[in-house]
């Protein structure tokens, strides 16, 4: 399973890329918000996270609320980098805009999806990626990961050839909250999973491993100061 980062935070993505391991970055209206921007800067903070993650996918949202509008600006957000991928809220009108903007090559997240029905349409209309969400299952107390397994049944289940323009529909794990989530949605075989920084930095870290490196120095100590 690849990972993705969750955010639009220049100075996260920066160290979380410097980790070695990162595979794309995922941003929404709510992530840009939290960064302070303004919306006459949306673009080009679009185009620097592009250009830090070089050949990497980095879904940026459009906010229009039409077909046609949509399909205008997908067009525009991917013609800014090579690797922006256009992320849209599942809807009958981004359905009909991932159907034209996947004929011209333009790659496809689409987000907000919580059942599998919804993923199925969204690949059927030629997604790149599809994004289900867990945390916020969860946080309704409904269990995210069943929510999850059944898109990654649903979508494994078929051929995306001639979809979209890479010819197959990834899940992107999306809504992530904790390492659990990372591992129940690996074990189940999801594409990727879209962390945010602190989730992603809980991942990295585990208390027997600190034990472990503290007791190794002190041991290692003791050989040192036996020469
Ligand atoms: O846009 C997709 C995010 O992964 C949503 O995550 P969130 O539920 O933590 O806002």
């Amino acid at each position: 399973m690849k990972f993705f980062i969750d955010t639009a935070d220049l100075d996260e993505i920066k160290e979380a890329l410097s980790w070695g391991c990162l595979a794309g970055v995922t941003t929404n209206p709510s992530l840009y918000a939290r960064t302070g921007g303004k919306l006459a800067d949306f673009e080009d903070h679009m185009v620097k996270i592009a250009k830090m993650c070089e050949g990497l996918p980095v879904s940026a949202e459009s906010q229009a609320k039409t077909t046609e509008g949509m399909i205008e600006e997908g067009r525009h957000l991917a013609s800014l980098a090579p690797n922006i991928v256009v992320k849209l809220p599942i809807c009958a009108e981004s359905l009909a805009a991932t159907h034209q903007l996947a004929s011209e090559g333009v790659r496809i997240n689409m987000t907000l999806i919580f059942s599998a029905p919804q993923a199925l349409l969204a690949a059927n209309a030629g997604a790149r990626y599809v994004s289900p969400f867990v945390g916020r299952f969860d946080d309704i107390g409904e269990d995210g990961i069943a929510e999850l397994a059944n898109v990654v049944t649903a979508i494994g289940n078929y051929d995306w050839t001639g979809k979209n323009v890479d010819n197959v529909c990834e899940i992107i794990t999306a809504s992530v909250r904790t390492p659990n989530h990372v591992t129940q949605a690996a074990l189940m075989g999801a594409d990727i999973a879209t962390v945010p920084f602190g989730a992603l930095k809980k991942c990295l870290k585990h208390p027997l491993t600190d034990q472990g490196m503290a007791n190794f120095d002190a041991d290692w100590a003791k050989v040192v100061a036996a020469q």
